[in-house]
């Protein structure tokens, strides 16, 4: 079922600086910041050539992300994206096994503009998932 690694996702206070830490000191490729205020963070990709690194800052009163933030202020790695063919038939295989699907269940549309679902950390060993079809 789960394929390709996505994304790893760090939350974080400071969109500009973790930016700025990645491009700079770390000397990565770097995407421009993009709010997302449906799902109430800004993003920024750092392109890796295996995978990317999603940095994410809350955006809004409602982020979900801001609880995370207040329990970690220094930030953190947020959660873990994989790749899926089918999320519907993902989705299914995955509540029949247990697992909580988040928020009403149906995907959204998620930063690369393809079907996302996010799978309760409680059922997944301590740690948010995130699936993308792709
Ligand atoms: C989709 C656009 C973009 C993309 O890549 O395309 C994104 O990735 S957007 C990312 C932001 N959106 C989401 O994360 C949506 C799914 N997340 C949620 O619905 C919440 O974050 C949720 C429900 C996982 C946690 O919300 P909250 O922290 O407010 O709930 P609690 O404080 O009640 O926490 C419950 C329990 O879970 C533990 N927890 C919370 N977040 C995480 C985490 N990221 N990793 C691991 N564990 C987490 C928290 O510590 C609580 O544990 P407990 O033992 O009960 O204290
Ligand atoms: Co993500």
């Amino acid at each position: 079922m789960i394929g390709r690694l996505n994304h790893v996702a760090l939350a974080v206070r400071d969109l500009a600086a973790a930016t700025a830490l990645y491009r700079d000191t770390l000397g990565a490729r770097v995407s421009a910041e993009v709010p997302l205020p449906e799902h109430g963070v800004t993003t920024v990709f750092v392109e890796l050539p295996n995978t990317k690194i999603e940095l994410l800052a809350p955006l809004g009163e409602a982020s979900p992300i801001a609880r995370f933030l207040e329990r970690s202020p220094e930030g953190g790695i947020h959660h873990l994206c994989y790749e899926v063919d089918d999320i519907i038939a993902a989705r299914d295989s995955l509540r029949a096994a247990g697992a909580r699907v988040l928020g009403d269940g149906e995907p959204r549309t998620g930063a690369h503009g393809k079907p996302v679902l996010f799978l309760h950390p409680k059922d997944m060993l301590g740690t948010l998932v995130e699936l993308e079809q792709v």
